[in-house]
């Protein structure tokens, strides 16, 4: 399987479950790891054959500011059932981090993967 992928986006978010954490904006980390078939854009060369990584990647920021989430979980979900709906992704694994949430902890947060893992492309 083919693989696009955004590592590392790092986003200020309104997120979290405690009163003092709605006032204020804290640093998330996002990676995406999204299925794709990118023979065509190897053959054409062509962006429009391509899965954009920067579009999905403007999207996920899109997506943080536009509210307050409680839970990294909630973020995570919406940030997978929107990219796959709007760009046609048949598989996603979206990881979302709170570096500095948990003291001793480099960071914490949740991975998950939606769709079909066994998705191939069609020869
Ligand atoms: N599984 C989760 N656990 C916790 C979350 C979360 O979103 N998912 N959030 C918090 C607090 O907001 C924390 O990050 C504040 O330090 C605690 N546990």
């Amino acid at each position: 399987m083919d693989i696009v992928y955004v590592r590392d986006l790092k986003l200020d978010a309104r997120i979290g479950i405690y009163e003092w954490e709605k006032r204020i904006f804290q640093k998330i980390r996002v990676d995406l790891e999204m299925a794709w078939d990118n023979r065509p854009p190897a053959n054409s060369d062509n962006i429009k054959d391509t899965l954009n990584y920067k579009t999905a990647a403007k999207r996920v920021k899109a997506l943080v500011d536009a509210d307050h989430y409680e839970l990294v979980e909630r973020l995570a979900e919406t940030i997978a059932s929107t990219l796959m709906q709007e760009l046609q992704i048949p598989w996603i694994q979206v990881t979302v981090g709170k570096p500095g949430a948990v003291h001793g902890s480099s960071e914490v947060g949740v991975r998950i993967e939606r769709g079909n893992r066994a998705w191939q492309p069609s020869i």
